[in-house]
């Protein structure tokens, strides 16, 4: 199939679930993959999946392919990117993908079940009633953490607490990776503009979209950690964070002072 080929392209019934696009970017998850959309597919069955896979040497990008071909109701799409370029730019091609067709809410979601499809449902009733953007959390109470090492907890709880002082939000999982947006919401962002590769795209949606004066709910959800594969996470994918939040924490706070000095 040729890059950004759609296998089907708009959501074919009435039903609130057939308007959801659940994007699933991925890179080297083959044990993953049919396990995942099975998954929702049971938890949401009408829902449509994306694959924003990038070239994977393990051939994820053809089981995909393989999965989409074998599914009646047209459900699963795959799109195909040239090589590894981050979990940012993944995301932003799919949002593109699905903002050109019918849906009305799409949703980011990790393809290696850390994020339980079982509780899509919870982020997509506070869209319904309302929400603009609505995060999976970790970090509200009835949120969890199974199975992942400290370090990593560590690191996650250190990032969301420096991000809320650095930035003077009030959302305690704004790293998270699942989540439901609005299609207003992503209509409304200059998606061109997001240069964030890794995991601090994320806080970089999040920031722009509380900026813009959009909605951003929270609801509990149990984060476990992958059985199978690897994390992509590295130091990079840190510094790219801590250097990115600083700045744009320091940014606001000047623009505050600006417009102080102005009255
Ligand atoms: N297409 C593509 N997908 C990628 C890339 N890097 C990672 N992914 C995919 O993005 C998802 C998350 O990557 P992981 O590397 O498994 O993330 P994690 O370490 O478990 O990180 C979790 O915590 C982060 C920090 O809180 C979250 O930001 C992230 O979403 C996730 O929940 C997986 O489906 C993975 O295949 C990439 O360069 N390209």
């Amino acid at each position: 199939m040729s890059p950004g080929t759609p296998t089907e392209n708009t959501p074919n019934d009435d039903t609130p679930s057939a308007h959801t696009l659940v994007i699933i970017p991925t890179y080297n998850e083959r044990e993953n993959i049919e396990l995942i959309i099975g998954r929702l597919h049971t938890a949401v069955p009408g829902a449509h999946v994306l694959v924003a896979d990038d070239g994977s040497p393990d051939g994820t990008g053809d089981i995909a392919d393989k999965l989409a071909a074998s599914d009646p109701a047209g459900r699963i799409h795959v799109l195909h990117r040239t090589e590894k370029n981050g979990l940012g730019a993944a995301y932003i091609a799919g949002f593109r993908w699905g903002l050109d067709r019918d849906y009305r809410v799409l949703v980011e979601m990790d393809a290696d079940g850390s994020h339980a499809p079982e509780q899509l449902h919870r982020l997509l009733d506070q869209i319904d009633q309302g929400a603009d953007l609505v995060a999976g959390s970790r970090y509200v109470p009835g949120g969890s953490v199974v199975n992942w090492p400290k370090r990593r907890e560590f690191l996650s709880r250190g990032g969301n607490l420096y991000s809320r002082l650095a930035l003077g939000v009030t959302i305690k999982d704004i790293t998270g990776g699942f989540r439901a947006y609005r299609r207003e919401v992503l209509e409304a962002l200059d998606l061109d503009s997001i240069e964030s590769h890794g995991y601090c795209f994320q806080v970089d949606l999040a920031w722009r979209s509380l900026q813009q004066g959009f909605t951003m709910v929270e609801v509990p959800i149990t984060f476990t950690e992958r059985e199978f594969g690897e994390s992509k996470m590295d130091g990079n994918i840190v510094q790219e964070a801590l250097l990115k939040v600083t700045v744009w924490g320091m940014r606001s706070r000047w623009n505050k002072v600006r417009a102080l000095l102005r009255k």
